[in-house]
């Protein structure tokens, strides 16, 4: 472990100079992974009169790998200081006309980050020139990180401010990191993904960024994984096929409605926050579904495939897209008020005891240790035999029947700022599993309770009408209309609420006995489905969330005070 107070003195230092700061001296130092200054003593007894006094020093550190961007001072920063302190910056400008910036990464609140900049000033030029040299050569050494990216900005998600938001906050982003884009403004519904299919050079670029909302990234997704198979010959139509994942990352620009992905791997949904992962280059794995009818590839899901009140809401939801995205609150409440069920069949392969249970409280973090979990080969094979024998009774999988009021797979926390613990609070990002949640036939209030508590402390999956599963494969069968009885035919789907009574009893048509499947955002043509995760098939430009560490909150430069004789730890 580093100790911080070590980080002014090491052999390990690049560079070290005496420079100027906020019109104060300061030792600066440069190693491999950490910039660190100092105010000098003689500027500190200066400062606070006292002479001969032994002062608290304070040490100000950025790690490297946060460092956005250096650059030499430009007239806009002189500015912006000038207002601050203008007699004083103006003398610091003049006896040390050299200036340069430190642009870096500093968390605000809430898993939010945002751009800050420190400047030093020196009076001699060369010395400022060799500055910026050191910190670009040391930032050139992170080659993680993407110089050249393909944006795609669907002008109509969300509040349709895509385009502005990309222009205004993420841009001058990229800019400053020298990063390079080539913007595409989509002018219809899978531009993107076709786009990605069979024309993009995707040897050119280090990642795709995606600037809209769920519905959005899952044309990214679609375009990026269906390219990918083709490239190696896969056939996606085959659901035992093992998919290659995908080498491009996948970075996220929210501007949608739900901005689910989003808000669930980084913590925020903040167009900056996302922007400043990008440029850095982090990258979290995810897992993938594939959603099969029958034989034929249907569609790849990410976050939420849900059926019954999910599949209702958003089939709803999709006459009112001119709404915006309180489409989904209006078409939430009909839906609720609707009060559907629906009947079908459920088997499922369940994850091997040791990837954890939904109700384990094991939040998916930065870093996460379940995620980084391999399945060994003897999983791997226990597995395989048990798919091959595809049984009730034997083999690991189990069917439930039953009338189901939602039906809901979800393969990561699926948080947004409607619920900000999500669906399944402690689904992975990316081990392989999706956490099933059944919500059986139940009355209203119960299952407003259970709504609720998407929003609450208090847990979702403690009712009896309620069970989860942590599961790798599963299928679902809707009732056959044709099993029905006449009095069954009465009797399914429930249709109570603002429907004319008659209505379920003398139409009962597939419509009214069926729901729909949501898959990311999207309505599925199938109820009857085959569901496989594949795990980390894709990669975002992201970290998952990370724990919240209050030292970095208190001060822009993460601020230590020294005490004599102590020492202070970098994490
Ligand atoms: C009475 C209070 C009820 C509150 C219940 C809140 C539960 C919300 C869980 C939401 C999970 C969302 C999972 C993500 C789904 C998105 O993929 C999808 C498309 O997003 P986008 O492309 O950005 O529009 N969004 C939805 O399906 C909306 C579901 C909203 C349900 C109220
Ligand atoms: N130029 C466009 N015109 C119309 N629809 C588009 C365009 N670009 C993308 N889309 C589609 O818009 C849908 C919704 O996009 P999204 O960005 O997810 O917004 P929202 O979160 O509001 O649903 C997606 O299904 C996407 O395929
Ligand atoms: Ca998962």
């Amino acid at each position: 472990m580093t100790r911080l107070s070590d980080i002014m003195e090491t052999q390990d230092r690049l560079l070290f100079s005496k420079l100027f700061h906020k019109h104060r001296q300061v030792e600066v130092t440069l190693n491999r992974s950490v910039l660190a200054w100092k105010e000098t003593e003689k500027s500190r007894k200066r400062s606070s009169g006292i002479s001969n006094r032994a002062e608290t020093a304070h040490i100000h550190a950025l790690q490297v790998c946060e460092i956005v961007a250096v650059h030499t001072k430009d007239d806009d920063q002189d500015n912006k200081e000038t207002r601050r302190s203008r007699a004083e910056a103006k003398q610091t400008s003049r006896l040390h006309p050299h200036a340069f910036t430190v642009s870096y990464i500093r968390r605000t609140r809430q898993h939010q980050w945002c751009c800050s900049e420190v400047i030093f000033h020196s009076a001699n030029q060369a010395l400022s020139e060799q500055w910026i040299k050191v910190i670009n050569e040391q930032l050139a050494l992170l080659t993680h990180r993407p110089k050249s990216l393909l944006v795609y900005i669907n002008p109509y998600g969300g509040k349709r401010r895509g385009k502005r938001i990309y222009e205004q906050k993420v841009a001058p982003l990229f800019g400053r990191a020298c990063i390079s884009t080539d913007v595409i403004v989509t002018e219809r519904a899978n531009h993107a993904r076709d786009h990605l299919k069979t024309e993009a050079n995707l040897d050119k670029y280090d990642g795709v960024v995606c600037v809209g909302g769920d519905g959005m990234f899952s044309e990214i997704l679609h375009g990026l994984i269906s390219r990918t198979q083709t490239d190696n010959g896969v056939d996606p139509n085959q659901p035992d096929a093992e998919l290659v994942p995908c080498s491009v990352h996948i970075g996220i620009i929210p501007a949608g409605s739900t901005d689910c992905i989003c808000f669930a791997t980084v913590g925020t949904n903040d167009p900056v926050t996302s922007a400043l992962h990008i440029i850095v280059g982090d990258s979290q794995p995810m897992d993938v579904c594939s959603v099969h009818h029958n034989d034929s590839f249907l569609r790849y899901s990410v976050s939420l495939l849900g059926y019954g009140f999910y599949g209702d809401v958003l089939k709803d939801s999709e006459r009112k897209r001119w709404m915006g995205p309180a489409r989904y609150d209006l078409s939430g409440v009909k839906t609720f008020l609707s009060h559907n069920y629906y009947e079908g069949s459920i088997s499922f392969l369940p994850a091997e005891n040791n990837m954890g249970d939904p109700r384990d409280k094991l939040q998916c973090r930065s870093g996460c240790s379940v995620c980084q979990h391999k399945p060994s080969s003897k999983d791997t094979q226990w597995e395989m035999s048990e798919e091959k024998e595809m049984s009730d009774k034997v083999g690991g999988w189990r069917t439930i029947r039953g009338k189901f009021i939602a039906i809901n797979a979800a393969s990561m926390s699926c948080a947004c700022p409607r619920s900000p613990k999500g669906l399944s609070p402690s689904a992975h990002l990316a081990d392989g599993t999706t956490d099933l949640i059944l919500v059986r036939k139940c009355s209203r209030l119960d299952f407003l309770t259970h709504l609720l508590r998407h929003t609450n402390k208090e847990d979702q999956f403690d009712h009896s009408f309620v069970e989860v599963h942590r599961v790798r494969r599963f299928n679902f069968q809707p009732q056959q209309n044709e099993m029905h009885s006449l009095e069954d035919l009465t009797e399914t789907p429930k249709k109570t609420g603002f429907r004319p009574i008659c209505s379920a009893q003398t139409n009962y048509n597939y419509q009214d006995s069926h729901s729909s499947w949501n898959c990311d955002g999207e309505i599925l043509p199938h109820a009857a489905i085959r569901v496989s995760v594949q795990p980390q098939l894709i990669r975002l430009f992201a970290r998952g969330i990370e724990e919240q560490q209050q030292s970095l909150l208190e001060d822009p430069c993460t601020l230590w005070a020294l005490e004599p004789n102590t020492h202070y730890s970098v994490d």
